[in-house]
């Protein structure tokens, strides 16, 4: 009997039993090596970059979500979809927190139980537009901790990875942040987002200004954040900082970030809340503070807020992003 079934049916008796289950869910996980969960990832999301690859080079049809900004295509929700139906029939009782699932409507809840935390594709408009930063990102939580983390830069091939204590690496590679410490010295990343709102612009412009004024030797723009992350991994960049992203963005990357040797915190200088959509990543806890010193952050609705996620209307959209622009009436309009 699994454990997860152990859990289910020792929580339909009496709370002290519920909580006896939930102790040896807790204690077993922390015994329990991942490992092959991990694996089984690693080889899914494999196939799936397989699509993506494909999907890359041919006419896309695109639908908006919350702005203008944030897309969506037809990839998008087949990855994730093929994504879970696979994990789902390897491992029935685990649960799961999909972008494209949770913008269709679904529940956003975080609980103990086994849980794979998926962004099929992250860069989605950099997938639109062809630009060669696209990634898969997976992570997976037992009693609401990352025990292991993937993020699969497609058309790179470069695969991160890492599991809680065992360190972090990219196609095998053992990775290491540069350890830098003189925010003078740093090279950030950070995301424009989707928000085109007068406030979030102009907290994210005021918060480049103030950055580059300190000074620090620039500031990039991936347009995926699972990407950007695990550059810090890398000692590629040196720090990351966003407000406005969802935790599919950065819980596989957090991990693999942390596994290499960085910081992870919220911006307001506090624990790192992977529902709280606000982050630093860097190579140093004084880079990291400084970087909270010196930013602010827009009111944001926490990821697992009942009230987040209203389901979106997915409208029709079309870009000319080099391609074709047919509409089709009725249908999407490809491109
Ligand atoms: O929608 P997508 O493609 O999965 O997310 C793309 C993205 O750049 O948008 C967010 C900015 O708010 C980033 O955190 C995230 O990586
Ligand atoms: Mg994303
Ligand atoms: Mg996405």
């Amino acid at each position: 009997m699994s454990l997860e079934e152990l859990h289910s049916i020792f929580s339909v008796f009496a709370l002290p039993i519920f909580d006896l289950s939930s102790n040896i869910l807790r204690r077993t996980s922390r015994m329990a090596d991942w490992t092959e969960c991990m694996n089984y990832g690693i080889h899914i999301a494999r196939e799936a970059r397989e699509v993506i690859l494909h999907a890359f080079r041919i006419k896309k049809a695109v639908m908006l979500k919350s702005s203008p900004a944030d897309l969506v295509t037809e990839t998008d929700q087949r990855v994730e979809r093929m994504l879970i139906s696979a994990i789902k029939a390897k491992y029935p009782h685990h649960k799961f927190i999909g972008e494209e699932s949770v913008a269709a409507g679904e529940k956003l809840i975080l609980t103990d139980s086994p849980t794979w935390i998926i962004d099929p594709i992250d860069g989605t408009a950099n997938f639109v537009h062809r630009f060669p930063f696209v990634a898969i990102s997976i992570a997976f939580a037992v009693n609401k901790q990352t025990e292991f983390g993937i993020v699969y830069s497609c058309i790179e091939d470069k695969l991160y990875s890492a599991q809680r204590g065992r360190g972090a690496f990219c196609n095998d590679i053992p990775l290491a942040t540069s350890g830098q410490e003189d925010i003078t010295k740093c090279l950030l990343v950070t995301e424009i987002g989707a928000e085109r709102d007068q406030l979030a612009l102009a907290t994210m412009t005021s918060n480049i200004h103030r950055l580059l004024e300190i000074p620090v030797h620039g500031i990039r723009a991936v347009g995926t954040a699972a990407v950007d992350m695990c550059l810090i991994s890398t000692g590629g960049a040196d720090a990351y900082y966003h407000i406005g992203m969802h935790c599919w963005d950065i819980a596989a990357s957090a991990l693999i970030v942390s596994e290499a040797g960085g910081v992870v915190i919220d911006t307001n200088g506090s624990e790192f809340d992977m529902m709280a959509r606000r982050v630093i990543a860097a190579s140093s806890m004084s880079v990291a503070r400084r970087i909270a010193q010196a930013i602010q952050a827009f009111p944001c609705e926490r990821d697992d807020d009942p009230r987040a996620h209203p389901q979106k209307a997915q409208i029709e959209h079309s870009t000319d992003s080099g391609n074709d622009v047919h509409k089709k009436a009725g249908g999407h309009r490809r491109l």
